[in-house]
């Protein structure tokens, strides 16, 4: 990564996370550049990172190796034909959009290295977690530099096919979502038991922060970890039994497969 130059078309919320991440690895400004048409976008990753910023996508991506698409799906076959004359065939295009497949990438840009990715909001804190598939055009140099790219904002997986992005994105593409639903339920059902909602909302963060961590850290499983906290009879399996009588495990499968489902339409909506 030490001499790559990448450009980030589209500077909001991931892509300044990504580029905090990079500049965080010791990428020096002048190897990263943005185009975004909010001036207002454009003034705030200029004053926070020091990097140059363009109004004009075609020129943001002069000379550089990596192009980066962070556009919402809606806008990618816009961009992706407007950056069409200009592209170099050896320039790398990395994806974040979700449900934008690579073959649709390929019908608007021509043909042109891909990655496609599905990373997470949690890159913010360089705690995210990404899905990284590569198209037969890649070279082992450039996988290595999508590698470098998304950890740079935490762990980067490599998928074998491109259709298990569905299930990343459902997975944790979406995730954070979920875990700040439980959060925010668990602070309203404290405060309906009589806590006041500043307590709540603590004892429902912090609880995440530590089972999480303790997940990530300990060499046992979930299961495992979940069975070491419920004391046979005790308050735990009261709560356990009460989730699995309405069917906790099965919702949640339901609701990670309609993101999934979601974004396989979208593939199929956006990608024409
Ligand atoms: N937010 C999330 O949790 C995740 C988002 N993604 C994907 O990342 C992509 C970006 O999402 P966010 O950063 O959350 O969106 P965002 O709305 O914060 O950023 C998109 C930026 O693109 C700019 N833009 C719009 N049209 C443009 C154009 N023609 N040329 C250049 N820039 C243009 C917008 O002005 C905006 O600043 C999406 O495709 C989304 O699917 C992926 C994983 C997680
Ligand atoms: O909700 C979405 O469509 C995007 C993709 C993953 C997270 N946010």
């Amino acid at each position: 990564m030490s001499n790559t130059r990448i450009a980030f078309i589209g500077a909001g919320n991931m892509a300044a996370s990504l580029i905090g991440g990079l500049r965080a690895k010791g990428l020096e400004a002048q190897q990263i550049r943005a185009s975004d048409p909010g001036a207002d976008t454009r003034a705030r990753v200029s004053a926070e990172h020091g990097i140059d910023t363009f109004a004009d996508n075609a020129e943001a991506i002069e000379g550089v190796d990596v192009v980066v698409l962070a556009v919402k799906p809606q806008a990618m076959k816009a961009v992706c034909e407007s950056l069409r004359p200009s592209l170099k065939p050896h320039q790398l295009v990395v994806s974040i959009a979700a449900g934008i497949t690579c073959a649709s990438m390929t019908h608007w840009l021509g043909a042109q290295p891909i990655v496609r990715c599905m990373p997470n909001t949690p890159a913010l804190l360089r705690k995210g977690v990404s899905g990284l598939y590569a198209t037969s055009e890649v070279t082992a140099q450039q996988r290595d530099q999508a590698q470098e790219l998304l950890s740079a904002v935490g762990i980067a997986v490599w998928l074998e096919h491109e259709q298990q992005l569905d299930a990343v994105t459902a997975v944790s593409g979406s995730g954070p979502a979920y875990f700040f639903l439980l959060i925010e339920a668990m602070t309203a059902a404290g405060v309906k038991l009589g806590l006041p909602q500043e307590v709540a909302e603590q004892l429902a963060e912090q609880t995440a922060l530590g089972a999480a961590q303790m997940a990530v850290t300990s060499d046992v499983d979930a299961s495992e970890l979940r069975r070491r906290v419920t004391s046979p009879g005790g308050t735990t399996q009261a709560a356990i039994e009460s989730f699995q009588a309405g069917g906790f495990e099965a919702l949640v499968e339901k609701a990670l497969g309609a993101a999934a489902h979601r974004s396989a339409e979208m593939a199929e909506q956006l990608g024409k």
